[in-house]
């Protein structure tokens, strides 16, 4: 089986479409062993418990004010042992809002197997690298600067938004588009374009 463990900070339509993927086939093979929120109010964790996913809780803001002398380095280590806990082929950052440490990344890369880490980005390579890149987009349309915008998933490196590109896709915007006009075509096209990251990396495996 092709485990995964997905990240994520907020609604979790990503990861909705993840587990409807495995339910309906189009992502056979393939079983999410638990989803992680640095939020204890995300959604997605809602989302997760309906159907019977392991659901854990892991707050930067919370970790580092427990104990003065903590970083985010040592954020990254502890965070890398709870996912080890569920043995995942892939870690998919589905909305997950913290930029990740070298110290987790490193944990996943020099010990065999090698586990990738991808994340998804509403934003097309090279483009509003960081949080709210849809809305940047948004912006950047209404001053004449692009006349479309896209996503990727990409390889997560320690440079945000900067790994290796594995599936993107254009996204249209239109004159008459409000922001939330916007973000719903941009997640639709999320939805497919990430359970197509994951299906291409379990048939690589
Ligand atoms: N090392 C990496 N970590 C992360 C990557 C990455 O490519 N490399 N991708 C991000 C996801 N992301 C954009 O795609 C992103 C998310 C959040 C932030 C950010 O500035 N986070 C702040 C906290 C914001 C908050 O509390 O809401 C922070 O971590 O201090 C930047 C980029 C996931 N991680
Ligand atoms: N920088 C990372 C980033 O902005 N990720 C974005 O967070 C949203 C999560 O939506 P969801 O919680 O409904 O899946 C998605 O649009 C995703 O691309």
């Amino acid at each position: 089986m092709f485990n995964i463990v997905v990240l994520i900070s907020g609604n979790g339509s990503n990861l909705q479409a993840i587990i409807d993927a495995i339910e309906n086939k189009t992502l056979e093979g393939v079983s999410i062993s638990a989803v992680i929120s640095n939020k204890s109010e995300a959604f997605g964790l809602k989302r997760a418990e309906k159907h019977n996913i392991a659901t854990r809780v892991f707050s930067l803001q919370k970790y580092l004010k427990d104990d003065a002398s903590r970083n985010r380095n040592d954020y990254g280590i502890e965070l890398a042992k709870i996912i080890r806990e569920y043995n995942p082929k892939l870690i998919v950052l589905a909305g997950w809002m913290i930029i990740l440490p070298a110290s987790f990344l490193v944990e996943f890369e020099k010990n065999q197997p090698i586990i990738d880490v991808i994340n998804l980005h509403p934003a097309l390579p090279g483009q509003f690298a960081g949080a709210h890149a849809i809305e940047r987009a948004y912006e950047s349309f209404q001053k004449g600067e692009i006349d479309h915008t896209g996503l990727m998933v990409h390889k997560v490196i320690e440079e945000i938004d900067a790994g290796q590109v594995i599936l993107t896709a254009n996204v249209d915007i239109k004159k008459e588009d409000t922001l939330s006009d916007l973000e719903e075509r941009m997640h639709s096209v999320e939805h497919t374009t990430l359970v197509n990251a994951i299906k291409l990396l379990s048939t690589q495996q």
